[in-house]
């Protein structure tokens, strides 16, 4: 079949029930989770540049809030000097090698009872290091008994050097995926900056659909949602009103592996059988979502999506 791709006006009604579609991603739900799902905010180590209002806003919809070591510095620093503030804000966790930690900021979160876990392993970052506490957090009982044994130990009972790891190796032997709740990861702070921890950032997407699905990861940014789209058929979901305030422009970004785009339904330029590869210049950029109420993307592999927001405007819809 040869390929496609046709204009659209700027609203077409698409029938997102009559297609056939293995996933769904409703776009507030990135931001504003599903109440059934668990739920982590992941603060990594860059300056928090989202408006106060959106963060705490955000903040306060997720059930578990854990920074990535020296994010804590970033958290800390995000309320300028307004303690009765920072009193507020307190994370879950704080885990890394600790190497960008501050002294102060180590000090005022642990007199604040902040789990705070050291790993040193200079085989894995800090983000992944991260991911493994959140998912045995929400599923693992051994880790709940080490963290809330009273008896203070040291580095809470986990081995000091990637504890974290062999926990959750060892918990994942036994973790049927599919009885696992689905988390619904929002993550701050990876995305520019340093250009190889944003690479990381982004094969941590393609790291979790494959090996921890349950995991349904976000990165937000002053500009971007970025995430995952699943292989054969996604419908993306969203209200009128949201779309028309919140949303701008979208990227299909083949940046994993050269794929097929088998088709679109409700962009601007939608395609069929459009063959898209970073190496061969052909990736669908400044498109956008034309559909109504919905979007349809059906690729032959996973492909990564970047929706366009005007964070200004997010607030008035969480
Ligand atoms: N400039 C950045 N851009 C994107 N993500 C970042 C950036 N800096 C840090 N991060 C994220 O925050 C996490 C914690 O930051 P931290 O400074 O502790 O990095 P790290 O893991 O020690 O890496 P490195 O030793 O390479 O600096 C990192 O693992 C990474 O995911
Ligand atoms: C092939 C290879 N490349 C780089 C590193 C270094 N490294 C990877 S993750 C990490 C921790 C960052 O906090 C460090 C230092 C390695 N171990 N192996």
């Amino acid at each position: 079949m040869s390929e496609e791709c046709i204009e659209n006006p700027e609203r077409i009604q698409i029938d997102g029930d009559s297609i056939k579609h293995r996933n769904q991603v409703n776009l507030k739900e990135l931001i504003n989770p599903n109440k059934g799902d668990n739920s982590a905010l992941l603060i990594l180590n860059q300056k928090i540049d989202i408006p106060k209002q959106l963060f705490y806003k955000v903040w306060e919809l997720h059930d578990l809030k854990i920074c990535a070591d020296g994010a804590a510095n970033r958290l800390y620093d995000y309320v300028k000097d307004d303690e009765s503030i920072r009193i507020k804000y307190l994370p879950d966790y704080i885990i890394g090698d600790l190497d960008s930690l501050s002294e102060k900021v180590f000090n005022y979160y642990k007199e604040k009872n902040v789990v705070i876990i050291r790993q040193t392993t200079q085989y894995s970052t800090d983000f992944t290091k991260c991911v493994n506490l959140i998912s045995l957090h929400f599923n693992s009982p051994k880790f709940h008994s080490l963290i809330s044994n009273k008896n203070a130990q040291f580095n809470h009972g986990i081995e000091l050097e990637e504890g974290i790891h062999t926990l959750y190796n060892s918990m994942t032997e036994s973790l049927a995926f599919s009885e696992v709740t689905p988390i619904s990861l929002l993550a701050l702070g990876g995305i520019g900056g340093r250009f190889d921890q944003t690479i990381h950032s982004i094969t941590q997407l393609y790291t979790l659909s494959k090996e921890a699905s349950y995991f349904k990861l976000c990165y937000i940014t002053v500009t971007d949602l970025i995430f995952l789209i699943n292989k054969n058929g996604t419908l993306i979901k969203y209200n009128p009103q949201f779309r028309n305030s919140c949303i701008g422009n979208c990227g299909l970004l083949p940046i994993g592996e050269a794929t097929v785009i088998k088709e679109t339904r409700g962009l601007k330029w939608d395609v069929k059988n459009w063959p898209t590869s970073v190496v061969n210049g052909r990736v669908s950029s400044s498109n956008r979502f034309v559909g109504k109420e919905c979007c349809f993307i059906d690729t032959e592999d996973d492909i990564i999506l970047n929706v366009e927001i005007f964070v200004d405007k997010l607030i008035n819809f969480l």
